[in-house]
Parts: C-alpha cells; structure tokens; sequence
C-alpha cells in the first residue's frame, strides 16, 4: 500500500521545526520519513536541517524537475525533493514541513495527504520568535501578520480533514499529540 503524505502546516514560529526534531525518533520507529527541504537560505540561518542553495541553484534544480511540491514564502524558495514519490509508491509515510499557501496544490497532487496545523496563541508566538532571534523585528512582524491573515481563514475553509495541533504547552505534550494524529 502507498504511503500517506503528512503535510505539517502552522505560522513561522509555532515549533514546526522543534516539533520534527523532537519526534525524529519516535516517528522512525514507525517508518516515517522527514523530509529535508530545499530553501534559499543563507547557510548561516540555523533553525532546520535543510539544504541551502542561491535562488539561481534553485531556478535549476526546479527547472530540471527536482521538486514534487515548491513555493515562494517570505522572500524565499522551498522544495521538497522528488524523492519523496519513491518513498510514498515504496510504502513509506512522509512528513513535510509545508507552507499553509501551498495547501490547495498540495492537495491537489497528494490528494491521500494527511494535514496537520500547528496552532499557538499569537502573544506566545511574538515572545518565541523573538526568543528564537532568527530574523530581525521588522521579519517578525511581517510573518505575525501573514499569520494573522492565515489561521482563521485556513480553519474556516478548509476544516475537513484538518488536524489541529496546539503547541502552546510542552513540546512534549505535541509529540504525543502528533503521533496519536498518525494513528488514527
Ligand atoms: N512547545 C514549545 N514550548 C516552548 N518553546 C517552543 C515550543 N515549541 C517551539 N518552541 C520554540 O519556539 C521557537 C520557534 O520554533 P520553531 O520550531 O523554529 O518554529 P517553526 O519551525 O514553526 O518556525 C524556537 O525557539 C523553539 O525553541
Ligand atoms: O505559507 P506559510 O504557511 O506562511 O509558510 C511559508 C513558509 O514558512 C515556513 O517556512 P520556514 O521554515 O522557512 O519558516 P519558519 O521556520 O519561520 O516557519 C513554512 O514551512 C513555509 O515553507
């Protein structure tokens, strides 16, 4: 049986990423693969084992059709590699850190795709960005305010089939949340 896509969504700074890296373990347990994506981000910006490549490497990788899924966020680029077809024909589940933007064409392509959205109250969210210091304050505002344009739509519209994850506890507590997610 194909494997399923799981397509983790939620604003910049919701834990998207600790949440990955915190149930690294647990979902290879299960067979799970994490997706490591593409991004035109400048090497030294931490925050996510992603490759880094110059937005003219990209144009080439997306050219020659290295990418299932792309987007354009936040003035950068984001693929996820091809590879994640083998994985899904072979059996295996997929998890990707994906853009609430891209969420219809996601759809579209993955149709099977689980959808996960990470919530966390936004006054929570200002203080975590903050903390995490990865983009300046101007940065911070303008993705506050992407979120803020996002979350409420995202739930109106398209609450079928979306899970939401609230991570404004412990990370520990999201794991359990996550993994029982995958389980039903
Ligand atoms: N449950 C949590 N409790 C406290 N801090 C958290 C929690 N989840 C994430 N963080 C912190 O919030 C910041 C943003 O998390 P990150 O994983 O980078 O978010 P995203 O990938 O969604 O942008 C990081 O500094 C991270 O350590
Ligand atoms: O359409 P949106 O839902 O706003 O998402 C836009 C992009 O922002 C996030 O990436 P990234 O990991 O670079 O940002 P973050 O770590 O700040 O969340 C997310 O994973 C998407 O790639």
């Amino acid at each position: 049986m194909a494997g399923r896509l799981i397509y983790l969504i939620g604003p910049s700074g919701s834990g998207k990423d600790s949440l990955l890296d915190a149930a690294r373990p647990r979902l290879a347990e299960r067979g799970c693969r994490i997706v490591r994506r593409v991004i035109t981000r400048s090497a030294e910006a931490v925050g996510e084992a992603a490759q880094g490549v110059s937005p003219a490497q990209f144009a080439v990788m997306e050219a020659q059709g290295a990418f299932a899924l792309s987007w354009q966020a936040n003035g950068l680029s984001y693929g996820i590699p091809k590879d994640i077809d083998a994985w899904l024909a072979a059996g295996d589940d997929v998890l990707v850190n994906g853009s609430r933007a891209h969420l219809a064409q996601t759809r579209e392509r993955y149709p099977a795709s689980l959808v996960l959205l990470l919530t966390v109250d936004q006054a929570v969210l200002r203080q975590r960005l903050i903390a995490r210091g990865r983009e300046s304050l101007a940065d911070i505002e303008e993705r506050l305010a992407r979120n803020a344009r996002f979350t409420a739509q995202l739930i109106a519209d398209d609450a079928t089939g979306v899970f939401v994850l609230d991570n404004s506890g412990p990370l520990e507590h999201t794991v359990e949340r996550l993994l029982h997610c995958l389980n039903v």
